[in-house]
């Protein structure tokens, strides 16, 4: 290596054979189907040909011309060229007018109708084409995982189980994928395919399908109502994971057979729940269309192997991923909306945890929480704090003579008036039974009296204002302000209360302020 300038770095070294490829073995071309293709007319013109093979899923892929020979497998980067990242191929000069044909070989595809794809042409276009294929493979993995991560993130969010059967979906349907697009082989090897491709081929499919239906059908509207569809569904995901694990046990035509099973069976659940979820759709279940917008891709894929596209047979390996990218997104979207579902239910739950049902209030345990935030920054800041305990008289006798009812009637009325007379209704708090709290912050003694004197009025108006013939409302009401005796806010409560104490013992209907 020659001697590193100061104004770069060199690393490596350089290059000791003339072409980094590997060589065609007899055992290499074992079972290995030979096919021949022609140079054009008046031979080759003498500038370099690119041949490059797509879409040979399993086993060694053979490239010749001329000289120039080599063996390469998808899932092996290292026995590759690396000009070509998705496919196995070979940049050659024939000489011009020379007449040799194209060798390409390979073995029989896993799946009769996986053929694959030769591209022929100048070197460049060919490679950009062959990155462009990369992109949508790499693009496809990533955004499973990222999905992968989200749902993760979401699950350690909720504890909902739903996350993390979506976040091991896409990590199933990433490997598949990786096995797929030859990138679990890429730049080495970083999962133990090996030899046995075809194994990999046949499980990942298998779990991958049973993933897929797992989330189609629940995205389908009808996982909660039609029992019998439930129940065949739940066989097929069943069949397919079984299928699965049951791969390294069958041969090669025993994968083949599995392959075609899980094909036409994975095709008529598709159009099964597509039935189904049209059904749910018409019942006017909205949250089914996403069903239907997962499963599009796939028939989609479907009816173009029905019709041979080309397309199809070209690019298959990117379709198949951007069909399972598809489905991961719309199941992310389905999760994101049931996030937001959860989330609105635990506000939900949380509202009604902290707060009084029959008046609204914030509750006791709520009022206290605030209480104690509001102590701790008046200490802090040496600014005044009153509370008022609040207790309806006679209350028993209200509900005696009256009636349960009428006391409950009465609660929401007090209740009313006492929060109608406050800015912030989050300060008037129900304590129990017939017992409220009044917290005003930055509010000294002086300034509370009257204030509560006006709260005490309105709570006799709003009894005159229930019209009820013989009821008579009023409240005794106990005030104290923060002084430097107060240790915590149970102090300054247990003041107010000794206060309102006071003026039920001087004949009720009063205000009476504790002493610091
Ligand atoms: N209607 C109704 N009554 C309640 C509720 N909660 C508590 N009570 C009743 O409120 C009454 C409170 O009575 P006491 O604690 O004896 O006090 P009081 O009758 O108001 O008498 P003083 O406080 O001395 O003026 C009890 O009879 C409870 O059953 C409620 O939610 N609704």
């Amino acid at each position: 290596v020659p001697a590193v300038p100061g104004e770069f770095l060199l690393a490596g070294a350089p290059a000791a054979e003339p072409a980094p490829m590997r060589a065609c073995t007899p055992r290499m071309r074992e079972g290995l189907r030979e096919h021949r293709i022609e140079p054009p007319p008046g031979g080759w013109p003498g500038v370099p040909q690119a041949i490059n093979v797509f879409n040979v899923f399993a086993g060694e892929v053979m490239v010749a011309l001329g000289e120039r020979e080599v063996c390469g497998r998808m899932h092996d980067a290292r026995t590759r060229d690396s000009r070509f990242r998705t496919s196995v191929g070979l940049v050659a000069v024939p000489a011009a007018g020379s007449r040799e044909p194209i060798r390409v070989a390979w073995a029989e595809p896993l799946q009769a109708d996986w053929r694959p794809t030769v591209v022929l042409g100048a070197p460049s276009p060919v490679q950009q084409m062959d990155t462009m294929r990369l992109l949508v493979r790499v693009s496809c993995m990533a955004i499973g995982m990222a999905l992968a991560m989200s749902a993760l993130m979401g699950f350690i969010g909720t504890r909902d189980r739903s996350f993390v059967l979506q976040a091991a979906a896409c990590l199933v349907l990433v490997l598949g994928q990786a096995v797929l697009s030859g990138l679990s082989g890429y730049p080495r090897p970083w999962l133990p395919v090996g030899d046995h491709e075809s194994w990999w081929l046949a499980a990942f499919t298998a779990f991958g399908i049973a993933a897929l239906l797992y989330g189609i059908w629940r995205q389908s509207g009808v996982a909660g109502t039609l029992a019998p569809v439930r129940r065949a569904v739940a066989w097929a995901m069943a069949a397919a994971a079984l299928a699965g694990l049951l791969v390294p046990l069958l041969p090669p035509a025993g994968l083949r057979a599995l392959m075609a099973g899980l094909e036409t069976g994975f095709g008529m659940a598709c159009l099964a729940l597509l039935a189904v979820t049209g059904l749910s759709l018409r019942r006017g279940d909205r949250g089914a269309v996403l069903g239907v917008v997962s499963i599009v891709p796939f028939l989609a894929i479907i009816a173009a192997e029905l019709a041979d596209s080309r397309l199809l047979a070209s690019y298959r390996i990117e379709i198949l991923q951007l069909a399972v990218t598809w489905f991961l997104i719309a199941m992310g979207y389905a999760l994101t909306r049931r996030f937001s579902h959860l989330r609105r239910q635990h506000d939900a739950m949380r509202v009604l945890a902290a707060t009084d049902e029959l008046t609204g209030l914030p509750n006791r345990r709520s009022g206290l929480a605030r209480l104690e935030q509001l102590f701790q920054s008046a200490r802090d800041s040496g600014e005044p704090l009153t509370v008022g305990f609040v207790d309806i008289d006679l209350f028993k006798r209200i509900n005696d003579v009256h009636g349960h009812h009428v006391g409950d009637q009465v609660l929401v009325a007090v209740a009313e008036a006492l929060a109608a007379s406050m800015r912030d209704r989050g300060d008037v708090v129900r304590m129990g039974g017939e017992e409220f709290l009044v917290v005003l912050p930055g509010v000294d003694l002086p300034m509370a009296t009257p204030r509560l004197e006006l709260m005490r009025q309105r709570v006799r108006e709003a009894g005159e204002a229930l019209g009820i013939e013989g009821l008579q409302v009023t409240a005794s009401i106990g005030l104290a302000s923060l002084c430097a005796a107060d240790e915590d806010p149970a102090s300054l409560l247990r003041r107010a209360d000794g206060a309102m104490y006071r003026a039920k013992q001087d004949g009720r209907d009063r205000v009476s302020g504790a002493t610091a």
